[in-house]
């Protein structure tokens, strides 16, 4: 439903240069909802305000429902807009309008008949769940309240792409939720393709299907959430289940294995210590209902070097259960034999470069991330 080739966009001012978008492709498909997970100054506002060519790139190509619209002259560009809704983290409503006024400001401008008008405004304020407050003005609700009348206003020309420009940044968490649960139904009701961006790792596990983290205008890791998760090395997968650091064992091998889709249902560590006859332990874990799945990371202790426990690691390699040593109790330099070791070992060199997989400090990255919430 959306798709961008090598977008680039330099701001230039003052003798200074910021490249806010440094290549950036991406492929939103239809229904889906898209999450671009980044810090400030990641390029994220840029890259939403491109789509819709708020932002005019220096170069790259931006595709909508089949039309590029790069290539459009300014008038159809104008048309082509309508169906794009936007929503914002400050809601930007008319403040002298009513909720009514604010829902049917961008059916006036597309010259809709009052009686039309009307009741769209009607449908749409139902939509969002926001019936009987019609006649209120935007400073006499809540954020939370505020957003819905952005929503319904994004939404009245039946558009078949939202873009989020951090929607829920502004609220607090209960209202976070249920924006978020807002939008995952209409995502659902109407088979509404999202694009958001967000700072907000919450945001992605709730309602994203598909995620990227974006750092210095470039997506450093993308894809789909299951195969994000099946992906050895990657960031965004630490990041969704997130173990605490690592503690070193001597003489203990403390792995870190992430079980989603096929492997969810697995006795995994039944079959571990049938097979390899080793008393695993749990140390710590995760389990979380993403919206694209239900995953989980495991960190176990097998006793013994890496080295002892070659097999049983080989074996959760084949079974294709990513797995990465967290803590071998051994200098990852002595032994060779790392997280990023065996990210490259498990066939997914490729998604772990790509994803810029951590080196010596792999298991720093993966366990270590910060309490922020933020990417690192
Ligand atoms: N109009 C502008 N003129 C000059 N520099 C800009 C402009 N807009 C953005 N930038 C710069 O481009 C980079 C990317 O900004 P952008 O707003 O896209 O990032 P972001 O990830 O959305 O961050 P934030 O959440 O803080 O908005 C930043 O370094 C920013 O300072």
């Amino acid at each position: 439903m959306i798709s961008i080739r090598d977008l680039r966009k330099v701001y230039r001012g003052r003798g200074r240069a910021v490249t806010a978008l440094d290549g950036v492709s991406l492929d939103v498909a239809e229904g889906e909802i898209y999450g671009v997970l980044g810090r400030s100054g990641a390029g994220k506002s840029t890259l939403l305000r491109s789509v819709n060519l708020l932002e005019r790139p220096d170069s790259g190509t931006v595709t909508v429902g089949g039309v590029e619209l790069t290539g459009l002259p300014e008038r159809r560009l104008r048309r082509e807009r309508q169906r794009i809704g936007m929503i914002h983290q400050h809601f930007a409503l008319l403040s002298s309008r009513t909720v009514a006024g604010n829902v049917a400001f961008p059916l006036e401008v597309t010259g809709v008949s009052r009686a039309t008008r009307a009741a769209r405004v009607a449908e749409l304020l139902e939509l969002v769940g926001l019936e009987g407050r019609a006649g209120a003005y935007p400073a006499q609700l809540s954020g939370g309240q505020k957003q819905r009348v952005g929503i319904a206003r994004a939404l009245a020309g039946d558009p078949k792409v939202l873009l989020s420009d951090e929607a829920t940044s502004a609220l607090d968490p209960e209202t976070t939720h249920s924006i978020l649960a807002l939008l995952s139904d209409l995502n659902k009701r109407l088979g509404l393709t999202i694009l958001l961006i967000t700072h907000e790792m919450d945001v992605v596990k709730r309602i994203c299907h598909s995620a990227a983290i974006m750092r210095d205008g470039r997506f450093t890791e993308s894809g789909r959430i299951a195969e994000v998760l099946a992906r050895p090395g990657s960031e965004l997968a630490a990041e969704l289940l997130r173990l605490g650091p690592a503690p070193e064992l001597p003489g203990q091998t403390v792995v870190d294995v992430t079980v989603s889709g096929d492997h969810a249902d697995r006795p995994l560590i039944a079959e571990l210590a049938r097979r390899f006859e080793t008393d695993v332990r749990i140390l710590g874990g995760t389990v979380e209902e993403l919206a694209a799945t239900r995953a989980g990371r495991l960190r176990l202790v097998l006793p013994g070097s890496a080295d002892d426990n070659r097999a049983a690691l080989a074996w959760l390699r084949e079974t294709g259960i990513p797995t990465e040593i967290a803590g071998s109790g051994v200098p990852a330099g002595a032994t060779g034999v790392g997280a990023a070791g065996v990210a490259a070992s498990t066939g997914g060199a490729g998604a772990a470069a790509s994803a810029g997989a951590p080196d010596a400090g792999a298991s720093a990255g993966v366990a270590g991330a910060d309490e922020t919430g933020d990417p690192a």
